[in-house]
């Protein structure tokens, strides 16, 4: 038995940042001496070269009777004009599991700080997170279409969803700081008016949060010019799509970052980097496997309540960084697999100190 997770490796980077993530996550189970099922599916370009869909029906069953999903990467060159591209499995995934709130930390590693193009000083005191809707908005609005006349997408969101996904913020923002920054272009859009005005309708039932309201482009500045004031960012889909991307550059690199999707209480959480498949780099064994890794490590805390263990490989990231373990994106020469074997080193050592204290 022991928690079944799915994981969907994908395309690109994705196999060789989950082989990483994989043999790290066996290896704190076993010291713990709890046990996980990997079950592997083909996922992304990978399930179309063999399946013709990204998202093929047996992908769809495992799915559907994880505890949890883990995910790398999809999409690349080779799929661009496919029927069904990648990145529809990939939307059709997020659809059929529910998970409305896309959850996408920011925390800067004081190892790899000066790798920022930001002074060091704006970066003090920066932690904070972007609370995306991950089911509505262009992504997934129709009609959607393109013709040789026209290319059409659908900007829709209902409020039930506004107010599902500003609850959540709400209720993450009460258990930090207390501050909740809104963003949309309600000065412009439709969409964006009913999200303000839901998100003045549900404040008063958390008085302990304090909320402010800021137009996208404006925050696309105010991110990089004083990062360190947000706490809790919420906003629709593309909106924290864009931003998400943004703000990984504080820390030094995309390469950094992990999330989890969550849908209602009781169903399983998607875990994946917030990057892409990154085809500039696949296959030469120099991809970041951080925030795979860091996506491990939320799943091991909140789907499985496994606090020592996630915390165990967030510790091993930051001591090989500080170590000086960089991968090329950090302007260092550390391979993807070489850094997977200096967390697992540092996880069997953590391991045996933990046996020896208990002694
Ligand atoms: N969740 C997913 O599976 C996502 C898939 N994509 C897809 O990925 C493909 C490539 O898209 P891009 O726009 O190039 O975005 P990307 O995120 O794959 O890469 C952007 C840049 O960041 C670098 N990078 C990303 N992750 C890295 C890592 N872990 N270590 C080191 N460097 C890293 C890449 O080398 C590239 O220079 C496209 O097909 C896109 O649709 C894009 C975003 C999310
Ligand atoms: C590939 C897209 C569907 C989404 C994306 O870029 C993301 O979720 O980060
Ligand atoms: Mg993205």
């Amino acid at each position: 038995m022991g928690y079944n997770v799915t994981v969907l490796a994908g395309d690109g980077i994705g196999p060789e940042i989950m082989a990483v993530t994989q043999t790290v996550l066996t290896q704190v189970l076993a010291q713990s001496e709890q046990q996980i099922q990997f079950n592997a599916q083909l996922f992304g370009g990978a399930a179309i070269d063999v399946t013709g869909s990204p998202f093929p029906p047996a992908t769809q069953a495992a799915v559907a009777t994880a505890d949890a999903v883990l995910l790398g990467s999809v999409g690349g060159p080779k799929w661009d004009e496919a029927t069904e591209r990648p990145e529809q499995g990939l939307l059709a995934l997020r659809k059929q599991m529910g998970v409305f709130a896309n959850v996408r930390p920011v925390k800067i590693f004081s190892a790899v700080k000066h790798l920022s193009p930001l002074r060091e000083e704006r970066l003090e005191a920066v932690d904070f997170v972007v609370v995306r809707e991950l089911l509505g908005g262009l992504y997934f609005g129709e009609p959607k279409y393109f013709n040789e006349k026209e290319g059409v997408d659908t900007l829709r969101y209902d409020k039930a969803s506004i107010e599902r996904i500003v609850h959540y913020a709400f209720k993450l923002a009460a258990t930090r700081k207390g501050e909740l920054t809104s963003i949309d272009k309600a000065n412009v859009l439709a969409s964006s008016k009913l999200w303000r005005q839901t998100v003045e309708e549900i404040a008063p039932l958390y008085r302990e949060v304090r909320v402010t309201h800021l137009y996208v482009d404006a925050a696309a500045m105010h991110l990089i010019q004083r990062p360190a004031q947000f706490d809790v960012i919420v906003t629709e889909n593309m909106f924290g799509d864009i931003l998400s991307d943004e703000a990984s550059v504080l820390g030094g690199s995309l390469g950094l970052l992990p999330s989890s999707s969550h849908a209602q209480a009781g169903r399983a959480a998607l875990y994946e980097p917030i990057h892409g498949s990154a085809p500039d780099i696949a296959g030469q064994d120099c991809a970041n496997p951080i925030g795979m890794l860091l996506s491990a490590a939320m799943m091991l805390r909140q789907s499985f309540q496994l606090e020592a263990e996630a915390t165990q490989i967030e510790t091993a990231v930051e001591t090989a960084l500080a170590a000086g373990f960089l991968t090329k994106d950090l302007g260092g020469q550390t391979s993807t697999r070489a850094f997977g074997a200096k967390i697992s080193e540092l996880i069997e050592r953590s391991g045996a100190n933990v046996t020896t204290n208990i002694v």
